[in-house]
């Protein structure tokens, strides 16, 4: 189950890059190739932005209103315009000084402690949405959405990829008693539900009562009910649909965003000479007497390119979001009927060999233009496709940014030592639930000089 998109990769050197297979009734098509991905998903997306059903995350209660799971629909439409909305590119820059507060606390957590890299790092995405969704700030380890984060995190881990589930696949087992056996699904469902329920209301539930109070900050969930309360318009739905997009923007943004720091931790550990390249570039654009700052991004083409090569190398959704069709329709001589399932293979559109040369390593410079690189495309089919791609994505690119030109100015990032004193250097090893991390790692991440560690005193 963890390695799905890499199935389908090697199939498709076979088969061709339309792959279609029957599971148990159902018709699945698997896209493998960019090209074909645009072909249906963009230019036909009037037919394909539907989405299949979750039945295991809707019994875990997940799906309800989400964005991400809606059906193209009125209400499909009317959520995803509140989203593209707010979390436009000019919408984003709103939230930049947020992302770099966040940036600066998740370099001071790992000035004092490096082996919590991955707790830091959820700590961090979770910070940034919570903030943009419930204008809360999280400012402990205390703090009771941090603890619910962590808990939906851990419960999600337990999933696997959308659409693969036992209870995906034979939707009738949800209908099972939980004591029947082998019926885990169903406790698992039990525990999961609650959790669910209870984080989609309390930041809500929060939120209104801040603004009867006067004391709320401006956030995805007050400004929508301003606008709803002028408008006269809030109703049991509208209020439901604002509670399930708040938390949307949880569900879609945290783990997406977490897993892509983490790899890119890993590819810095892994490729010294591509950190010392980046560490290079900040230090002549920046210097030492600060920490990068948002205006700097133009003129570091180099970490640009760094973040685009770690997303390429191992993209946070490797199989996206399946898309369902809605009308019988005719590909390359090929038939797909209504109701077909869409996997778009994201992972094998990023080791294309007619896109990337060596497409396995990881390489920076082969986004470079030419003559400095290979001019190699950036990979934009990491957000999806059509109307469904990631409305997140600005806000996303923003936040790994911001995260790595940090880190890259302050630290140096280094394999440990093992018994023999040798480079102990981890496995390129990762696991894949409904996002891709790589396997915990340890490593050394100490301040570049005492003068970049005084940037953060
Ligand atoms: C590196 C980070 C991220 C990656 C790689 C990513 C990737 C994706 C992908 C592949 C999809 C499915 C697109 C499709 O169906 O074709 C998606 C959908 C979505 N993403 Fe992201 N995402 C990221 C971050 C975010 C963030 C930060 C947010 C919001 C705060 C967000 C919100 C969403 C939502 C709401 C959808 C569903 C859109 C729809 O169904 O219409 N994502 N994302």
């Amino acid at each position: 189950m963890n390695d799905q998109h890499l199935t389908f990769h090697k199939w498709s050197k076979t088969f061709g890059d339309v792959i279609g297979l029957r599971v148990l009734q159902k018709s699945i098509v698997v896209l493998n190739s960019e090209e074909a991905a645009r072909d249906l998903l963009e230019k036909r997306s009037v037919i394909y932005s539907d989405r299949p059903r979750f039945p295991m995350l809707e019994v875990m209660g997940w799906t309800s209103g989400s964005l991400v799971f809606l059906r193209y629909s009125r209400e499909f439409h009317e959520t995803r315009k509140i989203f593209q909305n707010q979390l436009s590119r000019q919408a984003c820059l709103v939230y930049q000084e947020n992302q770099a507060r966040q940036a600066f606390i998740l370099a001071q957590n790992l000035l004092r402690c490096p082996e919590g890299l991955e707790a830091h790092l959820q700590r961090f995405a979770s910070s940034v949405i919570m903030e943009i969704a419930y204008g809360h700030h999280i400012t402990s380890e205390d703090d009771p959405f941090l603890r619910m984060a962590e808990k939906i995190n851990e419960l999600t881990a337990g999933v696997g990829p959308q659409g693969s589930n036992i209870v995906d696949l034979f939707p009738i087992l949800q209908k099972l008693p939980e004591w029947f056996p082998g019926a885990w699904f169903i406790r698992y469902a039990k525990e999961t539900y609650p959790t669910y329920r209870h984080m989609r209301s309390y930041g809500f539930d929060e939120v209104r009562k801040e603004m009867a109070n006067g004391t709320a900050k401006p956030s995805f969930v007050s400004l929508n009910l301003e606008t709803l309360a002028r408008e006269g318009s809030e109703n049991e739905y509208e209020l439901e649909r604002l509670k399930a997009s708040a938390f949307s923007l949880y569900g879609a943004g945290t783990e997406t965003t977490s897993s892509a720091v983490h790899t890119l931790v890993l590819a810095l550990l892994l490729h010294p000479q591509a950190q010392r390249k980046a560490q290079e570039e900040i230090d002549q654009v920046v210097g030492s007497g600060r920490l990068p700052d948002f205006g700097d991004r133009e003129s570091l083409p180099f970490v640009e390119c760094l973040m685009y090569e770690a997303l390429r190398w191992h993209p946070p959704a490797p199989l996206g979001v399946p898309h369902q069709l809605m009308e019988d329709d005719v590909y390359k001589g090929m038939f797909i009927p209504k109701g077909t399932t869409i996997i778009a293979n994201i992972r094998s559109m990023t080791l294309d060999e007619k896109l990337y040369r060596d497409p396995d390593t990881f390489f920076p410079e082969r986004l470079l233009p030419q003559p400095a690189g290979f001019g190699e495309p950036y990979p934009d089919c990491v957000f999806g496709f059509g109307r469904r791609v990631c409305p997140g994505r600005h806000l996303a690119e923003a936040s790994i940014w911001i995260v790595l030109a940090t880190l890259l100015a302050v630290f140096d990032i280094r394999p440990i030592k093992d018994e023999y004193g040798n480079d102990a250097l981890p496995p390129e090893e990762f696991h894949t639930a409904l996002t891709t991390h790589p396997a915990p790692f340890k490593c050394s991440i100490r301040p570049r000089s005492d003068k970049a560690k005084s940037l953060l005193l």
